[in-house]
């Protein structure tokens, strides 16, 4: 059997990446700060820009950088990462008749207020300065939007699904592994007690809905009044982000760790129940392996669980367990 030689164009996706915005909304001297990077990615009638070299259907990248920065600035939702990027993407397929599906992801950075002692000796209170902040860890919130208007620009649809990604735990004990499969191949020793390390990658996926229309012509403002502003949907993105932060962190530190598999379960069993509008979730953590050091050169028991106090942490390999749990 001879291959055909002839090919065809099956996929076509593109814009922006890195598009890294930082904005302050005043109040007073009260300000909010946001920093994200942003990637926008545009699908739709462009296949000619591949095909012919037809730039005519093509939005230059360069203008989605810049409505990105347009929405940063006059966008009511710039501090809501799913909201602006619900926002963003309407924006974009509302604007171009020809650009059906806008793909926003939005990396939030952690900027966290500077607590700060105020108030004279004796009756001093710590306070949360109003106008500095500190990068509180390398976690990042993340949220990835597609907007859908194939059906028609009055009958725009969104799949938000938002986590966090690169939040790094570890636990010094409270996690055991024992009872694998043992064979031939097995040299790993069984613990009841050992060090949990992973960078938690956590995603959750919302249930699709339709975006109301929007309320400004030229903003393309969507209307976050009524149901649309309820807590728990990704109007709000708020509260579940909370919720599955809180739930991860608690659940890791709690849990007496049978496996990285079962304790991955309880967390995603977890924000499924607390969170009625999130349809699944998804975690894939790296087993992040600690070795405990053999100084058995010089008589001294560092492998035995209760003795090891001196681990290696090993870069490469790591474990990675994943899983997701929908809703029944
Ligand atoms: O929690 C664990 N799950 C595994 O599947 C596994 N495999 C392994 O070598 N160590 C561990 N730990």
């Amino acid at each position: 059997m001879s291959a055909s030689t002839e090919s065809y164009l099956s996929h076509a996706r593109y814009g922006k990446d890195k598009v890294r915005v930082f904005r302050v909304v005043r109040e007073g001297s009260f300000h909010h700060v946001v920093e994200y990077n942003v990637c926008a990615l545009l699908e739709g009638e462009i296949d000619v820009s591949y095909t012919k070299a037809d730039n005519s259907v093509v939005v230059a990248t360069d203008s989605i950088k810049n409505i990105t920065y347009y929405l940063a600035k006059t966008s009511p939702h710039i501090l809501y990462p799913e909201r602006f990027a619900i926002h963003l993407g309407t924006h974009l397929v509302s604007k171009y008749a020809h650009i059906h599906k806008a793909f926003v992801t939005i990396e939030k950075l952690r900027w966290a207020r500077i607590p700060v002692k105020t108030g004279v000796a004796g009756q001093e209170e710590t306070k949360l300065h109003p106008h500095s902040f500190y990068r509180d860890g390398d976690d990042k919130r993340v949220t990835s939007v597609e907007i859908d208007a194939t059906g028609g620009k009055d009958k725009i649809t969104a799949k938000v699904t938002s986590g966090i990604s690169d939040l790094l735990v570890l636990k010094s004990t409270g996690s055991a592994f024992e009872g694998f499969v043992r064979d031939e191949y097995t040299t790993l020793v069984e613990v009841n007690d050992r060090i949990f390390s992973t960078s938690i990658d956590l995603s959750y996926v919302y249930k699709p809905f339709a975006v109301p229309a929007p309320s400004d012509e030229k903003k393309l403002v969507v209307d976050l009044t009524g149901k649309h502003a309820e807590a728990g949907t990704p109007w709000d993105g708020e509260k579940v982000a909370h919720s599955a932060r809180k739930i991860t962190l608690e659940t890791f530190a709690l849990d007496e760790s049978a496996s990285v598999q079962a304790t991955l379960y309880k967390m995603a069993q977890q924000i499924v129940a607390e969170n009625p509008y999130v349809e699944s979730v998804t975690y894939k953590l790296p087993n992040k392996h600690y070795v405990p050091v053999d100084m058995r050169y010089i008589g001294i028991d560092n492998l035995t669980p209760a003795a090891a106090e001196v681990f290696v942490p090993i870069a490469a390999p790591s474990g990675l367990i994943s899983a997701t749990i929908s809703r029944k």
